[in-house]
């Protein structure tokens, strides 16, 4: 059983962004910079926000961190995206999802502009990226093709199973890995809520990717002998021997699942860290205008 590293594999993409801001300050190029919106004090959306702001500062691009009470307007919220579509400085922003029941975050989304829409998250990209258009990819599936493509793991005829179909994670990565060239050429099962046996599924494949948010959802018994497994669940669980008071769970029981597979990725320390990589390497195309010339 192989450990898929995500923290050392995170941190060598950002050796390579941080190379690459060098250059482009060293020839007087301007630095990428990425703005962030926060809305509201959830713990887990400060930590990745957090998180995303600080890895900034670690390959050199200039960052602004956006927050607003959780009771702001969406009309607030507009009119601070049509200000950062327009801004000279900034080359890229996220808004932290979920929002504010009041607010309509699907209409949030698209008005941001597609060229500065670094999560990928707008219909435009989310269109390019199904016709094989440029278009930034989503941070968290493409952080799992590098995954899979600097372990060199095998994808082609593989058959892969993903559990859960959000916008975010489960369904781009079950397009990524159907389309052609490598990592990808895989044979795909979408699984989700209405699928009848999930076990089923999961035992014939090859390549499971797990992203769901329910704490230990994959067990041994649902996985084939030299699965490669991918943990994409991040549940804050109270755990009271913690100073933080919760520990981080994945949605694989990894204790029992992790012997009989090939490849996994840990929780914390597996998919989490290339999330943020992806997001500043999408900063960067950003910056480069290499999405939309
Ligand atoms: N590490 C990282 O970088 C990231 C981690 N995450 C984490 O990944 C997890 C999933 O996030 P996200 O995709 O946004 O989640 P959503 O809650 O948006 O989607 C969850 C999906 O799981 C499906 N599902 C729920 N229960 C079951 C079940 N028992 N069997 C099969 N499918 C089920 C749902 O099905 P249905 O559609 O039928 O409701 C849904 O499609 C969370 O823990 C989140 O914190 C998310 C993004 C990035
Ligand atoms: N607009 C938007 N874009 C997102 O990319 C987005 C979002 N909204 N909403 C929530 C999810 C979740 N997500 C994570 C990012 C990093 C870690 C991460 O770094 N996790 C660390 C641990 C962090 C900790 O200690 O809590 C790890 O797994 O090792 C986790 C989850 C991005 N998301
Ligand atoms: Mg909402």
């Amino acid at each position: 059983m192989i450990l898929l590293d995500g923290k050392r594999t995170s941190e060598a993409i950002q050796q390579e962004i941080a190379a690459e801001v060098d250059a482009i300050r060293e020839n007087g190029g301007k630095v990428p910079h990425l703005a962030a919106v926060l809305v509201g004090n959830d713990g887990g959306s400060v930590t990745y926000v957090t998180n995303k702001v600080l890895a900034c500062e670690r390959v050199g691009f200039g960052s602004s961190l956006i927050r607003y009470n959780d009771d702001v307007t969406e009309d607030e919220l507009l009119a601070k995206i049509q200000e950062l579509n327009e801004s000279e400085e900034v080359d890229g922003f996220i808004v932290q999802l979920p929002l504010p029941r009041h607010i309509n975050a699907q209409k949030v989304l698209e008005a941001i502009d597609p060229r500065k829409d670094v999560d990928g998250f707008h219909p435009i990209n989310v269109g390019r990226m199904v016709v094989n258009l440029p278009s930034y990819l989503p941070a968290t599936p493409y952080g799992i093709l590098q995954l899979l493509e600097r372990y060199n793991i095998e994808t082609a005829g593989k058959h892969c199973v993903v559990i859960g179909r959000s916008n975010i994670v489960g369904t781009p990565m079950s397009i990524l890995m159907a389309k052609g060239g490598y990592p990808g050429n895989a044979t795909v099962t979408l699984c989700h809520r209405n699928t009848i046996d999930l076990g089923y599924h999961t035992r014939q494949a090859d390549i499971i990717i797990v992203a769901v948010g329910q704490p230990g959802l994959l067990t041994a018994d649902m996985v084939k002998e030299g699965a490669v497994v991918i943990d994409v669940g991040t549940t804050r669980v109270p755990d009271a021997s913690r100073k933080s008071g919760y520990r981080l769970r994945g949605d694989v029981d990894f204790g029992n699942v992790a012997p009989k597979c090939s490849f996994i990725t840990p929780v914390p320390g597996g998919v989490g860290p290339l999330t943020i990589a992806m997001l500043l390497k999408n900063t960067l195309k950003a910056a480069k205008r290499e999405v939309y010339v």
